[in-house]
């Protein structure tokens, strides 16, 4: 449902990345998101610098096994470098279900923060998804991503100090429905778990379960 992945960027990615951050100019975030008056942060707006942060992030996503497991990718937005200083937030949305992608459009099933700022670098600031009645307040160290379900309505509140620094991406799923990929990803999880202490024909017995729902509940990439 909502997960954090520790260490998805490694030190010199996120040095790279906050290097680029330094460089770039940054422009207004509603360029990105026409119509959304709620949105308050700075993108980078120089397409050179975009495309390279947008290429270290979607790398660093693609190759980590949590990742993958989690979210089943089958297209992924490239990741917008984003900054919130002092004074900037995001109010409560949900995200668009269908954006442009090359080619056809990409259905946003998860959407994803990467974290190039360190919790101590800055004050207010959370990511808040809210669950029925109650909210769910989100922070994470640098280098890490949070994925939750783009479903949902959430926010960002207002950064009352320092610098907020993310790289923002939504994910279309090899796997539609979200209650099939949080048991296929249990099913894996459970399998990387006990695995190795399984003999070995209940293991592979397990790897048929995983293998034919997948077969039957993903699409092809
Ligand atoms: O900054 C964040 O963590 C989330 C931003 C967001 O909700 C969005 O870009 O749609
Ligand atoms: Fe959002």
């Amino acid at each position: 449902m909502f997960s954090t992945i520790p260490d998805v960027l490694d030190q010199r990615e996120i040095e790279e990345l906050r290097g680029i951050a330094a460089r770039a100019a940054f422009i207004d975030g509603r360029a990105s998101a026409p119509g959304a008056p709620l949105k308050n942060n700075l993108v980078v707006g120089d397409r050179g610098l975009l495309e390279r942060s947008a290429q270290i992030v979607a790398d660093a996503l693609f190759r980590n096994e949590d990742f993958r497991v989690l979210a089943f990718p089958k297209a992924m937005m490239p990741p917008i470098l984003t900054r919130y200083g002092a004074g900037m937030y995001y109010g409560t949305h949900v995200d668009a279900a269908f954006m442009p992608h090359p080619g056809r459009s990409l259905r946003s099933d998860l959407s994803c923060t990467v974290f190039l700022s360190d919790p101590a670098d800055y004050e207010g600031g959370a990511l808040v998804v809210r669950l029925g009645t109650e909210e769910v307040r989100l922070r994470a160290p640098a280098g890490a991503a949070i994925v939750y379900p783009s479903t949902t309505l959430h926010r960002v509140e207002e950064v009352t100090r320092g610098e907020r620094l993310v790289a923002l991406t939504f994910i279309e799923s090899r796997i539609a429905d979200a209650e099939r990929r949080d048991l296929l990803h249990e099913l894996k999880e459970i399998g990387a778990i006990a695995g190795p202490a399984m003999d070995i024909d209940t293991y592979t017995r397990l790897q048929r379960v995983e293998e034919n729902l997948f077969r039957r509940w993903a699409d092809p990439d």
